[in-house]
């Protein structure tokens, strides 16, 4: 969808546009209230910036709507789109390397108590369990601000491309 297209949605349709980004809702109001953008710049400029103040409870309720890494997100919706095209070059052919991140995974959510959260477009499988297995030494604190950072990194990419579709 262009950006005048865009600026000129209803909040609902712009509100269902934008859910499949992220499911934080003061985010999702934020942007529909900040519109018209007068370019894609200014439109990701101010999501970047709204991201800044989400809560620890904003990133954890997004969190519910990432798959695992090396899963595939089932489904029709937007969402799973989004993911399935981010996971892409997780090689899923690659039994030890998908043993090796459920493995992860399974390790980091006993570790952390939720899901583990990396921008998986543009890094292959290998990239993605070395990420893992270093993050796995943080503090939960330094993990919650990785998350959040991971997150927000997702979400940018998702709203770009909402924008050159
Ligand atoms: N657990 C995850 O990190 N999931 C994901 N990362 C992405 O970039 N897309 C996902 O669905």
């Amino acid at each position: 969808m262009d950006l005048q297209a865009f600026n000129r949605l209803s909040p609902l349709e712009a509100e269902r546009l934008l859910r499949p980004c992220v499911d934080i809702p003061s985010w999702i109001g934020a942007v529909i209230a900040a519109r018209p953008f007068a370019g894609i710049d200014a439109a990701l400029a101010f999501a970047r910036q709204a991201s800044q103040c989400w809560q620890a409870e904003d990133v954890n309720r997004a969190l519910a709507q990432h798959p695992r890494i090396g899963e595939r997100a089932g489904g029709p919706g937007r969402e799973a789109q989004f993911s399935r095209r981010e996971q892409a070059a997780v090689n899923t052919e690659d039994a030890a390397l998908a043993e090796a991140l459920l493995a992860g995974n399974r390790r980091y959510e006993a570790q952390f108590g939720q899901v583990f959260l990396i921008r998986a477009a543009g890094r292959d499988g290998q990239a993605i369990l070395r990420e893992l297995e270093r993050r796995l030494s943080n503090s939960a604190e330094q993990e919650q601000r990785e998350t959040a950072e991971q997150l927000r990194e997702i979400v940018m990419l998702r709203f770009k491309e909402l924008l050159s579709d």
